[in-house]
């Protein structure tokens, strides 16, 4: 990790928010399809979600990567854990997976899971 104020900054967003998004674009207008495809996935589960454009902030588009040891961009955040990029989370929601993260982990759904 060496920007330590990137870091500072990803510990406090997810520690504050259930639900995170690290992407590219914001949940209104993505402006990429693997971070679409997330905040596609996000939305059928009806879970609430910040999303964090890394478009706007270049220490942010590189501490996150340093955060959580993973290339790329979209990555998802739950109650403070990284859980995967566009691939897994698609995978997760097919199998049911992420949905029953999401009810062990105490997060409102506003589909059953
Ligand atoms: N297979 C990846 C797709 C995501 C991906 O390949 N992202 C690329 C292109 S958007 C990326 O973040 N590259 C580094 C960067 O743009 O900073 C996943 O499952 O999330
Ligand atoms: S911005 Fe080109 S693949 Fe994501």
């Amino acid at each position: 990790m060496s920007d330590t104020s990137a870091e500072a900054r990803i510990r406090d967003e997810i520690s504050s928010n259930d639900v995170v998004l690290y992407m590219k674009g914001s949940p209104m207008f993505p402006q990429c399809g693997f971070s679409a495809a997330v905040v596609q996935v996000l939305s059928h589960i009806g879970v609430k979600f910040k999303g964090v454009n890394v478009l706007e902030d270049d220490a942010i588009r590189q501490g996150i990567k340093d955060f959580s040891n993973w290339p790329t961009i979209p990555q998802l955040y739950v109650k403070g854990e990284f859980v995967g990029g566009c691939d897994i989370v698609r995978e997760m929601a097919a199998e049911g997976e992420l949905q029953a993260l999401f009810r062990d982990k105490g997060v409102e759904m506003a589909t059953a899971a």
